[in-house]
């Protein structure tokens, strides 16, 4: 007798083949090494994803009281473990067993193995170190990136000189500004983002990063295989045709730069790039031949996703708390005035030390905002026994950021308030550099858009508050200060009111 399964029989047979195999996948994680960090129980396939809620960062907030600062969940079915302490953060960061980066299928779309962002070994470390080299040498770290941002600032002004006592949303009007601060490093040029028609660079970046931060709301970053399940419900599709048509328009400058190349005068990241590329001759560099090409295309692509919305979304974060506390605000601007002689020259990156107080409001903000709040994930590249743990090889390594910024025990039980003032010293002269303030991560892999960062943010401000007041248009009432989660923490959608300044702090 042949021995076959009607159909019906054979779904059962295989949902049941395929709950054993689950179980006993689930069962042998209980018979983990005993010294695996503890955690909450998970479920098979989606792990912890039922548990996360709509806010993660919180949930492994609350986590970190139950477990302590080192702690095991699932994501889907992968491990990873979450620390939530700057000082551990810093060692393990530090370290090479440390330097790999988690390979979640969601963020491994960005540049593939080939970039900067998810790249390991030596294709990371040559293409960072080439990168972090020329951005300096194009003026990252000195002060000719200040001409560039200065214009950007004076559009921006402009802007709101136009919008001037009417109410406007206060959430991404400094997405054209940052974007064109990275694309004057990187092509030269900048994109007119207050024209009537929104630039196709604007467009695009800004559909990478929405559609990017769709896929963790939709939970799909805690359990990525549900990419297979229902790809458009869960964002997935957006995301990988956002990100194609982000590499096409790259694409097509680097054609352009290709084309009008001048060996002896590079003048942008894209002309450095290819000249690395064609003078590359052994076959195993990441800048050989074809690997060259699509890691170049990989760090443009990347340099966008990492450094606009961060940036961005901080400076809306800051006009958020800003035309909230008043008080902050006209302290600020005080200062302002004070160095710049009211009105009569813009600020320049160089009366950086000379306002302290405005450098304690942009570290608070990154504090209190702490718009990563899991950093970006990490991954474990060989087994390692950490302060009695053990995080084995290939664990995904969290760090709660948002946890260690909002942690009493740090910051002391006003750490839910916003207060600048925590960041300066008695005579409120000098900042006082905070070492559990890492919203830039910590370690090998530390964000190397620092200085740009910072820089945007502290030539937007203060041009801006030099200029204006700013009101929330529910002045009186206390705004929402929680976050619309993503990949990176944004205001909710709020609405300000410019007023021009007529006097010294008015
Ligand atoms: C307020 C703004 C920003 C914040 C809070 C921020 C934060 C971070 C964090 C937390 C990391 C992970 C570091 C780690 O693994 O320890 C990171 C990595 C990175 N950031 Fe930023 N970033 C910002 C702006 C920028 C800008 C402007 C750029 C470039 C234009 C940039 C480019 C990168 C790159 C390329 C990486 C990957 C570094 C690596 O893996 O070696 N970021 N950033």
């Amino acid at each position: 007798m042949d021995f076959i399964i009607p159909y019906s029989q054979f779904s059962v047979v295989s949902i049941i083949l395929l709950a054993t195999v689950v179980l006993i996948l689930y069962a042998n994680r209980a018979k983990r090494d005993t010294r695996y960090p503890p955690g909450p129980r998970s479920l098979p396939v989606i792990g912890n994803l039922l548990q996360m809620g709509t806010k993660p960062y919180l949930t492994l907030q609350k986590w970190a009281s139950q477990y302590g600062s080192i702690f095991s969940i699932k994501m889907g079915s992968d491990d990873a473990i979450v620390i939530s302490d700057h000082k551990l953060v810093k060692e393990l960061f530090s370290l090479s067993a440390a330097c790999g980066k988690a390979q979640n299928p969601v963020f491994t779309v960005i540049g593939g193995k080939y970039g900067i962002v998810n790249g390991e070994g030596n294709v990371w470390d040559s293409q960072r170190r080439f990168t972090t080299r020329k951005l300096k040498d194009l003026g990252l770290t000195n002060s000719s990136i200040e001409v560039p941002l200065l214009e950007e600032a004076k559009s921006l002004l402009n802007w709101f000189e136009r919008r001037i006592k009417e109410p406007i949303m206060g959430c991404n009007i400094f997405n054209g500004v940052v974007v064109n601060a990275i694309w004057n490093i990187v092509s030269g040029q900048r994109c007119e983002w207050d024209a009537e028609e929104e630039p196709e660079l604007l467009k695009q970046s800004n559909a990478v990063v929405r559609t990017l931060n769709k896929t963790v709301m939709s939970g799909l970053v805690f359990a990525p295989s549900l990419r297979h399940l229902a790809p458009g419900l869960f964002g997935w599709t957006d995301w990988i045709n956002s990100y194609s048509n982000f590499e096409k328009l790259m694409d097509a400058e680097i054609e352009k730069h290709s084309a009008k190349l001048d060996p002896n005068n590079p003048m942008d990241l894209i002309d450095h790039y290819l000249l690395e590329n064609m003078s590359t001759t052994d076959p195993s560099s990441s800048f050989y031949k074809e690997d060259g090409e699509r890691s170049l295309r990989a760090v443009i692509v990347e340099l966008f996703i990492a450094g606009s919305e961060t940036v961005s979304n901080t400076l809306s974060y800051a006009m958020l708390y800003l035309s909230h506390f008043r008080d902050v605000q006209t302290r600020m601007q005080q200062q302002i005035d004070d160095v710049t002689g009211g009105d009569s020259r813009l600020p320049s990156l160089s009366d950086r030390p000379l306002m302290p107080y405005v450098e304690a409001v942009i570290l608070e903000t990154l504090r209190y905002s702490s718009i990563l709040p899991l950093g970006s994930p990490r991954r474990m590249v060989e087994d390692l026994v950490f302060h009695g743990y053990l995080f084995p090889k290939g664990v995904t390594v969290i760090a709660s950021l948002y946890a260690i910024h909002h942690d009493p025990n740090i910051w002391g039980n006003d750490a839910e308030i916003f207060r600048p003032e925590r960041f300066l010293n008695e005579n409120k002269t000098k900042v006082i550099r905070h070492e559990a303030l890492i919203p830039f991560g910590a370690g090998k892999r530390q964000c190397l858009g620092e200085p740009l960062a910072r820089d945007t943010l502290f030539i937007v401000l203060t041009s801006l508050f030099q200029k204006f007041n700013v009101i929330s248009e529910l002045d009186g009432t206390t705004p929402d200060f929680t976050s619309a989660t993503g990949i990176l923490n944004g205001p909710k959608p709020f609405r300000i009111i410019m007023k021009r300044r007529t006097a010294k702090c008015t």
